[in-house]
């Protein structure tokens, strides 16, 4: 078997067999209700949104559609994580093209898991001299490995159990970031 049929058989193994966290009807219900929660944080502001790609891509989009408000948006590139299950240092690929001193910044990303990722972006907003700097995620994983204890973002929609997850912009080696709901991979 090639390695490309060996791993598309993974990916429809991993797929066939996740564990349903959270239906495609409860993520949008959920990103509904947290569009209001931002809508009203951000009266009589003109944010800057800043989707972390590639991961933040889908919760940003469902999300910027329902807020209310006049905002920008733009987008960098931070990965830790690069395809593997398991985190590192966090690489800059892409840096925001806005200016962002004196903005209001709300960083949008699909997952606070261990928080590396979104806490080396909040400094490099606040470097550049961000007004303000707020963080909202679609998924707050629970363990006790969060990178400061209790850290929490500004805005998250929903919570999910310690497991790997995929789906609604979080990958599986890269892969299944379309698939519309929040599962966790069945471990073996
Ligand atoms: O809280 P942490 O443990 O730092 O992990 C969260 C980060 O990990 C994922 O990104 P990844 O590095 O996989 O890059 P990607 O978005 O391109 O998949 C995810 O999109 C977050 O940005
Ligand atoms: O559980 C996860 N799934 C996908 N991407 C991630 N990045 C950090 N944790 C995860």
């Amino acid at each position: 078997m090639s390695i490309a049929e060996e791993l598309q058989q993974e990916l429809m193994r991993v797929r066939r067999e996740a564990i349903e966290l959270h239906s495609a009807d409860q993520v949008q219900e959920a990103i509904a209700k947290l569009a209001f929660a931002v809508t009203e944080a951000y009266s009589g502001k003109v944010p800057v949104m800043l989707t972390v790609m590639n991961g933040g891509m889908i919760f940003a989009a469902e999300l910027v559609k329902r807020l209310d408000i006049p905002l920008e948006m733009d987008y960098l590139h931070a990965s830790r994580y690069l395809g593997e299950t398991s985190g590192g240092d966090v690489e800059w690929i892409v840096t925001p093209n806005a200016s962002l001193a004196g903005r209001d910044v709300l960083i949008v990303d699909d997952i606070l898991d261990v928080g590396t990722t979104l806490l080396s972006i909040i400094d490099a907003c606040k470097a550049q001299g961000a007004a303000s700097v707020k963080t909202c995620v679609l998924v707050d994983k629970q363990h006790d490995r969060k990178a400061k204890p209790g850290l929490k973002a500004d805005f998250t929609a929903l919570d999910a159990a310690d497991y790997y997850l995929f789906g609604m912009g979080m990958d599986y080696k890269g892969f299944w970031r379309n698939a519309p709901g929040i599962y966790a991979v069945k471990e073996h």
